[in-house]
């Protein structure tokens, strides 16, 4: 039907804003390719957008991430995991008072009403000298990393991958600023310090009966903007639809998966979807991935973005510090930090 009012032929963006969550069965996949030769490509940009409202994740390819780095990761991932236990406590998250290293089985339960995760990993982030101005201020989470000992090859690559990363995170959050209708720079000085977290993830097989308290990664949604994740061939992710079903995300060769996080959501009014995702692993074998959580500078204030609201649609959530928010998603999820006063060893 012909529709002859101009102002709803180009509705602004809070006109068409709210999310369009669908009963998804696949993920959709987009190629980044345009987007490296032009950062705010225009059509990739709405590709995206279009993905993060309906399903909340994506794949990408042609990402620009060499898949040789990727590979090394995995190798080194395998080789810290197997590494004997006493190694690995040796640098125990709760040692670092940057939530920085090693954590065990059972240390990260993503949905502590309900499940113990069956799965160990490592986490650095930015790394910072004691002369880094929010170090010698005491802002939680920000330090050195912490590496294990015995791989003098796990530091160098896992830095050069963090910065990989980074760089494919900004790009991310430029195409997102585009379909949203904002500037492309719009987020620049909100994520030039970031809380962007690496995660080495290993998830040993369940056999039998799986049992909802003990899952490889309870269901939940991601903290921050969006997470890169790089998983291996093994499957175990899923995602949740509108309709309430688990939904497979398979590994496919080449791409990383992308999705949207509570900050991004709260940022657009849930225009962009924090869709729930969980792990479990029965395929009998061993299984690694790879999640980088990009968050904001700790300070950078998540309020609802200025194309994001109108009078139809005022903002759901009250403004948040995003370092804030990260704390309590810690403390609500590491069981180190419910004994230990978070973050004090900061001040
Ligand atoms: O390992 C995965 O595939 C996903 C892990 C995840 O969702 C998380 O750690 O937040
Ligand atoms: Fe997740």
């Amino acid at each position: 039907m012909a529709d002859l009012n101009p102002a709803l032929n180009a509705p602004s963006l809070a006109a068409g804003l709210a999310g369009r969550r669908i009963p998804f069965e696949a993920v959709p996949v987009i190629d980044l390719a345009p987007l490296l030769a032009d950062p705010a490509h225009g059509a990739t940009a709405a590709a995206i957008g279009e993905a993060c409202r309906t399903v909340g994740f994506l794949y990408v390819r042609n990402h620009g991430v060499p898949q040789e780095l990727v590979d090394t990761v995995f190798a080194l991932g395998r080789r810290f995991f197997d590494e004997p236990l006493d190694a690995k406590m040796a640098i125990h998250i709760a040692r670092s008072p940057h939530h920085r290293g090693y954590f065990p089985m059972f240390e990260e339960n993503t949905d502590p009403t309900l499940t113990a995760d069956l799965k160990e990993g490592f986490d650095m982030a930015l790394d910072l000298p004691p002369d880094d101005p929010h170090v010698k201020a005491g802002v939680p989470l920000h330090g050195p990393n912490v590496w294990p000992e015995a791989l003098p090859d796990f530091r160098p690559t896992l830095e050069r991958y963090y910065g990989e990363m980074r760089q494919l995170a900004e790009r991310l959050m430029r195409a997102f600023a585009v379909a949203l209708d904002l500037s492309p720079d719009f987020f620049a000085d909100k994520i030039d310090k970031p809380l962007a977290q690496l995660r080495l993830l290993h998830y040993p097989p369940q056999q039998g009966h799986v049992e909802e308290k003990t899952l490889g990664c309870g269901a939940h949604t991601d903290y921050g903007c969006l997470t890169i994740l790089a998983q291996d061939e093994v499957g175990g992710l899923q995602l949740q639809n509108s309709a309430g079903e688990w939904i497979a995300a398979p590994p496919i060769p080449g791409t990383f998966v992308v999705n949207i996080g509570d900050q991004m959501a709260r940022w657009s009014n849930d225009a962009f979807a924090a869709t729930l995702h969980r792990v479990i692993n029965t395929s009998g074998r061993e299984r690694y991935s790879v999640p980088f959580f990009f968050d904001p500078n700790f300070d950078a204030l998540v309020e609802c973005l200025p194309s994001c609201h109108s009078a139809e649609q005022p903002p759901l959530y009250p403004p948040i510090r995003a370092g804030e928010h990260l704390l309590n998603r810690f403390n609500a999820t590491f069981a180190y930090r419910k004994t230990t006063e978070s973050d004090t060893p900061d001040h």
